[in-house]
């Protein structure tokens, strides 16, 4: 490499430190394994008076993006501010400016990737994003990349640390939901804004984005079913292991026959034998079977300074080795290649259920909510009651039911029947029982 290639970084929290500081420790390394040398030129932050690194010029940072991505030593510029709106016009520019993009942002390209790869193939200029899926495991390389002669049938995995932290310390330490959370963002896995680690999004942004890496087309994010952990409760966590499950919040994505593509994110069951069981904390890991590699497991730090740095140093290396030498239709950054897919109905997705139900305690009760599942056919493996049941001065208990497969439609309408009940008092809670290969 004949010059040293300047990197505009645009965010300085948690993922920028850490490519700061991994950068600081590995340069030399890099230089001797790749030849590519780079030097951080600019940083964008929002708050000017923040007490930051000490070893980073104060002559560095600007409060105004613009500053570096039109820096004429910026070659590379590296988005980490998060959001899908500032985030956007950021990269837009560098693209647009010719300059490789490298990004954590898996909002952005999940919800307007559409544009930006659009805008990336017109620029033939690549948009690099290892670190926004599974923050340290080179899960984008893997499907991108390792797998590109395989079919990909299906993957399923565990792609939000900050929500299976959050079940693990819930499960293990006996701690509440938001203490768990707090300690989530104390250890920077979180998101600015954690709703979208505990309301599924994260994951399903994701799962999106490896959706589209194996199937090649841009997906709609309204056609994707996604529940988070928020009603997720001890009980169901306690009722799992004594059925041998485990609970965690799992994305599947699965091509069927007809060519569609299931894609879903909710809390599960999975079988406690299953390898994705013993995924805990902050750990991600993805299970893809392809036609020909068969089952493969990916495991290792989805979120944290450290190993998200990892994925972002990995690709400003992968964008500096295209800078100069980029031909047109050139670029190694991935680009959609089919104009549309079609994503399943969740409603003919089939599992079988794990559904809680809040009912009155009175007799009978387990006969309605049975007498509805008869008549739309749907089996019954097992009924429970599995906490206050022991209470005699409870009202109002727990009613568990395991269901056999059916079609989640077909589910949703009766348990729309079964609320409408006096003795029901609220919606249901369902998680799906995976049974992963
Ligand atoms: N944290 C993690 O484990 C992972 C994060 N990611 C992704 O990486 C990205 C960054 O995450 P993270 O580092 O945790 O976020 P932080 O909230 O820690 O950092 C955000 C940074 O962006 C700066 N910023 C925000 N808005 C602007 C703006 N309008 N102009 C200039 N600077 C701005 C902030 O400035 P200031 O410092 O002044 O507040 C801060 O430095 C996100 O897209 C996230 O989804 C991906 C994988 C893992
Ligand atoms: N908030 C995310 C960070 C990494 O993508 C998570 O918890 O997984
Ligand atoms: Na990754």
């Amino acid at each position: 490499m004949e010059k040293t290639l300047g990197i505009g970084l645009a965010g300085f929290g948690t993922v920028g430190t850490g490519v700061w500081e991994t950068l600081e420790r590995n340069l030399e390394l890099i230089l001797k394994r790749t030849g590519v040398e780079v030097e951080i030129k600019r940083i964008a932050v929002r708050d000017p008076k923040k007490a930051r690194l000490k070893d980073v010029p104060t002559e560095a940072f600007t409060t105004d993006w613009l500053e570096v991505v039109n820096d004429p030593d910026v070659d590379i510029v590296v988005e980490l501010i998060g959001g899908t709106t500032t985030a956007f016009d950021i990269v837009a520019s560098a693209l647009s400016a010719g300059k490789p993009v490298v990004t954590g942002n898996k909002a952005l390209l999940a919800e307007r990737g559409k544009e930006l790869f659009s805008l990336s193939l017109e620029k033939d200029t690549p948009i690099h994003f290892e670190a926004a899926v599974a923050g340290g495991i080179p899960i984008i390389k893997t499907v991108q990349d390792s797998f590109v002669g395989n079919q990909i049938e299906s993957m399923a995995g565990i792609i939000n640390g900050t929500s299976n932290y959050i079940l693990q310390r819930m499960t293990e330490a006996g701690l509440g939901y938001e203490e768990a959370l707090g300690e989530a963002q104390q250890l920077g896995y979180a998101e600015a804004d954690p709703t979208l680690d505990v309301n599924g999004w994260d994951a399903a942004h994701k799962a999106i984005l490896l959706a589209t890496l194996a199937y090649g087309f841009i997906i709609d994010p309204t056609k994707v079913y996604v529940r988070g952990i928020e009603r997720v409760r001890s009980t169901d966590i306690e009722f799992a292991k004594r059925l041998g499950f485990v609970v965690k919040l799992l994305c599947v994505v699965r091509e069927h026959e007809d060519g569609t593509i299931e894609l879903r994110t909710q809390p599960s069951f999975i079988p406690g034998s299953h390898v994705l069981a013993s995924v805990n904390g902050v750990f991600n890991a993805v299970a893809v079977i392809g036609d020909a590699a068969g089952e493969s497991l990916f495991y290792g730090r989805g979120a944290g300074k450290d190993p998200t740095a990892s994925s972002v140093v990995a690709d400003i290396v992968e964008a500096a080795r295209s800078v100069g030498e980029m031909k047109p239709g050139s670029h190694r950054g991935f680009l959609p290649y089919k104009d549309e897919g079609k994503i399943m109905d969740i409603e003919d997705t089939q599992t079988p259920y794990y559904v809680r139900f809040d009912v009155t305690d009175e007799p009978g009760v387990v006969a309605k909510i049975a007498n509805e599942l008869a008549i739309a056919g749907i089996g019954i493996a097992g009924t429970h009651s599995p906490v206050n049941a022991d209470d005699p001065d409870a009202d109002f208990v727990d009613m568990v039911f395991q269901l056999h497969t059916c079609r989640f439609g077909l589910l949703k309408d009766t348990l729309k029947k079964i609320e409408a009940l006096s003795c029901v008092n609220a919606r249901p809670v369902v998680f799906r029982i995976e049974n992963l290969t």
